[in-house]
This record gives C-alpha cells, sequence and structure tokens, in this order.
C-alpha cells in the first residue's frame, strides 16, 4: 500500500511510515495503530458516560450524612437502602457476615480480658488486708456512685471465681487468634480508633473550617480537591472484599480455607460462650465494673447459639445492628420508588466521624442539598474514643456550630437527628448518671426522653439561629432510634418528603 502525505504538512511527515518499510514492518505498525484506535475510542466512550452520569447527578438529590463516630450515620443510610434499595441490601447481606462475627468475638475477648484480670488480682489480693482487696474490686470506669477514696470505701465481697471459670478461659482462647484473622481479613473498619489526646494537646472537632477557610482566601491558588482523598475504603469495597466467593469444584458452596475455620472454631466455642455470658459470677463482674455490653455497639451475645452455627445467614435486623467504623467517605445511590418523585435519585455519602476523619467532608459540602445530622445524646455521659477529655454531645455541639458556620452550606437544608433515644430512656431509667452533672443549665425538674430531647433540639435550634452565615432557615428535628427499622421508617418517608420538598422549593419549581 502507498501512502500520500502532504510535504508541507511537518505533522503528516512525521508520523508517515518510513519509505523502507518491509511488509511484516507495516503490519506489525497498521496492527499497532488500530489497537490505540480502539483505545482511543474507549476513552472517548468512558468520557462520554462519565460526562452523562454527571448531568444525571446535577439533577438528583445530594444528602450528606454527618456526625461524630458510633453517632448512627451508617445505620441510617442502612436504613434508607433497606426502604428503597432492598436489592441491593439483599446482594450485600450475605457479605455482613465476617463482620458479625468479629463484633460477637470481640465482646466474648473482652469479657475473657476482664474475667483474667479479676482472677489475679482477686489471688494476689487474697494475702493482704482485706480493705484492700475490696478497693480493687469496687473500680468501676464509668459510674458517678463510685467510691475510689481510701477513706470512704465499702468493702465488696470477693468474686466467687471456681474451676468453671478457669476452664472457659481455656477453651475460649482460641477466639483471640480468630479476632486477629478477622481483623485483617476486613481491613481498616474493623478497630476503633485509639485516643489520640496523649499525643495531641488538641485535636480539632471540626478541621473541615479550617479548610474552608484556606479555600476562601482569594490568593489561595489551592483546589479543594487537593484535601482529601476519595477513599476506597467504604463498606461498598469491605462488603465486596468479604462476599462469599463459590468454589470452582461446588458452585452452591463457599470456598473452604481461612473462613471455613473461622467458623468451625465459632462454632466448637457455642456453647462455652453462652456458658461465660450467662455466667452469674461473669454478670456479677460486669455489672460492678458498670459495663453494659448489651448496650454497645455491635452486640451480639445473646443471639450466639444461632450466630455460631455452619447454616448461619445474617438477617436484616443483625445487618442493621453489625458494627463496621467507616473509614473515609463512601456514595450510595438510591432510586425514589414511590410518590411524585419516583425514579429521580438520590446520593447520599456516608463519613468517617472520628475527630481526624473530619476535614475529608469539605469537598462534598459542594452542590449538596440537605444534611441530616446525627447527634447521639444518649452519650451525654460519655467521652469521645479519639479524645477522651471531650464529653460526647459537647463534641456533637461543638461540630454543629462549624457546619451551621460553613458558607457553603449556607442555603442547605439541615434534619437533625438526636438518636440513639433508646439508649438514653435506659440510662435516665437506671440512674446511675445525673444528667444535670453534664448539664448543669437544664432545670425541669422532671428528666425524660422528651425533656431531655427538648432540651437539646433547643439548643441546636439556637447554636442555627445565631449563627453568622445562615440566613434564617427551619431546622427539622426528629427523636430517633435508627436501630428500630419500624420507626425509622416513618421517620425517613418524613425526611424524604421534606428534602424533596425544599430542593423543589430552591430550584423555583414550586
Ligand atoms: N441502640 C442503638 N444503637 C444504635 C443506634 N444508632 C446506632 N446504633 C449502633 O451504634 C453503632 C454505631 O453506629 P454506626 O451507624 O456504625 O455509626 P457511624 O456514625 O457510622 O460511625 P463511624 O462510621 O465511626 O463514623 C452500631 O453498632 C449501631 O448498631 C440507636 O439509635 N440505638
Ligand atoms: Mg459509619
Amino acid at each position: 500500500m502507498v501512502t500520500y502525505h502532504d510535504p508541507n504538512d511537518p505533522f503528516a511527515i512525521l508520523l508517515a511510515p518510513p519509505l523502507d518499510e518491509t511488509p511484516e514492518q507495516r503490519k506489525a505498525r497498521e496492527a499497532e495503530e488500530d489497537a490505540a484506535r480502539k483505545v482511543s475510542l474507549r476513552i472517548d466512550e468512558e468520557l462520554k458516560a462519565e460526562k452523562a452520569a454527571v448531568k444525571k447527578k446535577k439533577n438528583g438529590v445530594k444528602v450528606l450524612v454527618l456526625g461524630q463516630s458510633e453517632s448512627g450515620k451508617s445505620t441510617t443510610i442502612k436504613n434508607f437502602q433497606l426502604a428503597y434499595a432492598y436489592q441491593a441490601w439483599l446482594d450485600e447481606r450475605a457479605s455482613w457476615r465476617s463482620v458479625i462475627y468479629l463484633n460477637l468475638i470481640r465482646s466474648v475477648n473482652h469479657i475473657l480480658e476482664i474475667l483474667a484480670l479479676e482472677m489475679s488480682n482477686q489471688n494476689s489480693l487474697s494475702h493482704r488486708p482485706t480493705h484492700t482487696t475490696a478497693h480493687s474490686l469496687v473500680h468501676s470506669e464509668e459510674s458517678e456512685t463510685d467510691v475510689s477514696d481510701d477513706e470512704t470505701f465499702v468493702a465488696q465481697p470477693p468474686f466467687a471465681f471456681t474451676g468453671k471459670h478457669k476452664l472457659l478461659k481455656l477453651s475460649l482462647a482460641p477466639l483471640r487468634g480468630v479476632q486477629k484473622d478477622l481483623e485483617v481479613q476486613i481491613g481498616a473498619g474493623a478497630s476503633e480508633p485509639e485516643d489520640l489526646s496523649t499525643w495531641y494537646d488538641y485535636t480539632d472537632p471540626a478541621p473541615f473550617a479550617e479548610v474552608e477557610r484556606l479555600v476562601a482566601r482569594p490568593s489561595n491558588p489551592r483546589r479543594p480537591n487537593e484535601f482529601f482523598i476519595r477513599s476506597n475504603c467504604g463498606w461498598k469495597e469491605t462488603l465486596n472484599k468479604l462476599r462469599p466467593r463459590p468454589s470452582p469444584d461446588h458452585p452452591q458452596h463457599p470456598k473452604k480455607g481461612k473462613q471455613h475455620n473461622i467458623v468451625e472454631i465459632l462454632v466448637g466455642c457455642s456453647v462455652n460462650i453462652k456458658s461465660l455470658w450467662t455466667d452469674e459470677v461473669v454478670q456479677a463482674v460486669l455489672k460492678r465494673r458498670n459495663m453494659r455490653l448489651e448496650e454497645s455497639s455491635g452486640f451480639f451475645l445473646d443471639d450466639v447459639s444461632r450466630i455460631a452455627a455452619r447454616n448461619y445467614e445474617p438477617s436484616d435486623d443483625d445487618v442493621l445492628r453489625a458494627r463496621l467504623r467507616t473509614v473515609g467517605v463512601q456514595e450510595y445511590k438510591f432510586k425514589i420508588e414511590k410518590g411524585s418523585e419516583i425514579g429521580r435519585d438520590w446520593y447520599m455519602f456516608d463519613v468517617g466521624g472520628v475527630r481526624t476523619s473530619r476535614a475529608a467532608w469539605f469537598p462534598f459540602f459542594e452542590d449538596c442539598n440537605a444534611i441530616i445530622f446525627m447527634a447521639p445524646i444518649s452519650c451525654f455521659d460519655e467521652t469521645l474514643e479519639e479524645d477522651h477529655r471531650v464529653n460526647r454531645v459537647q463534641d456533637s455541639i461543638l461540630l454543629w456550630k462549624a457546619i451551621c458556620s460553613s458558607k457553603l452550606l449556607s442555603k442547605v437544608q439541615f434534619i437533625l437527628f438526636l438518636n440513639k433515644c433508646d439508649l438514653l430512656a435506659a440510662k435516665l431509667k437506671r440512674g446511675t448518671s445525673k444528667f444535670q452533672n453534664h448539664f448543669p443549665d437544664f432545670v425541669s425538674e422532671q428528666i425524660d426522653v422528651k425533656t431531655v430531647a427538648a432540651y437539646f433540639q433547643h439548643e441546636f435550634k439556637r447554636i442555627l439561629k445565631n449563627s453568622p452565615s445562615s440566613p434564617a432557615r427551619p431546622l427539622f428535628a426528629h427523636m430517633t432510634s435508627v436501630t428500630n427499622t419500624k420507626t425509622t421508617a416513618a421517620t425517613l418517608n418524613s425526611v424524604r418528603d421534606t428534602i424533596v420538598h425544599n430542593t423543589l422549593l430552591s430550584a423555583h419549581f414550586i
């Protein structure tokens, strides 16, 4: 084949084949050019698809779910998935099995550690004067009724440990290795954050506010995108990793291997786990330490016989209660299936809530239609995992202040979830922790979930109203317990209607 080119065009001259090209060289060159053309066509197609997706997203509703760690953000999104994308939920459900195993095994190992500590304390102290022994046994981490002063402490009887407890400790020892294996398998979200207060004098409650200030400076050449790395460590990736893979020989059954061993060890330990959890002495140890595992994240000890079984399949409720820490930012897409908005896409963003993750929220403020802010109000007497000096509700309030002050969010619809009302009710009923000790300006004679929620709602509204960058806008507040799917479904319907109404309103459609 003879190729002609314009002798005055320098590019054509550069790209022209050599005059002495052999037939083989020509064949190879043409094949190369053909492959390059195909790559170029594919890139064009991808760019087109990306453009179409961006355009589509512009018509969708974008909702950010914000709040401190363990406030219930991921659980709220799981509720949205249950209500509006059940097929996607079903596809993911089996992948939660390893997370549920880890939640369960971690509780067992926690009890075993405490048991070992108490047994060794009791052993070593049984040779000392009685009052010292009792002193160590009244140690409790949170109770405000604790007496830890030598002069005033009340002697406590020793625990009646027997050979059964030693045997339980021995027989359940393999679970330590299983916990490690599961943590490696699951990755970053498997662990809770460490307390940073011993390393840093000050951990910033809202580092995104500083990012916003930097970006807003006219002379600052930095773009918002420089401030975050889009993470690929959210549930989707984690769960995808954990998806049961069929073995080539038996497509119906998952591959044998490490996972198989984990299940076998767990099944073998099932009876002893139950025996440990229901043991009266163990319960007395936990009670004296004021530990309420049944109220902590990822509690599955009451379901051990069902979960530690070979044919265990996670239920909707198990998945909802499973605890997997969010690392980075994760996008979820839902299609509205009912009502006048049928077919509209919703994009929900789940974020990691620990203080060190909050700078990464900022790039998602742009174009956002609504924010669901999660404030867990049962935590009025608790401190942050990542900074034990900070009260959890005070942290929520500081975070809320920063969000209300953000200029980028000044037109965004805010929805407040005063969450974990079920745990608040249980805590107030117990009465071990006095609410006024933590919030002295609470004046109501009556202390119950309603009055406490009303007090916080008033505080959050006041902050929004007084915030400098905020034009007058309503705050829609809900008292929630997002592990209760029934009540949450009703709340989400109302949230959906509010967001849709306000999005249309701000687009001047109504
Ligand atoms: N009892 C009760 N538990 C809740 C409630 N909301 C969340 N939880 C539990 O609290 C734990 C933490 O909830 P998540 O939804 O993972 O919290 P998060 O805000 O996503 O936390 P990060 O990913 O660390 O930022 C989970 O085990 C939930 O099951 C609630 O209203 N009541
Ligand atoms: Mg989360």
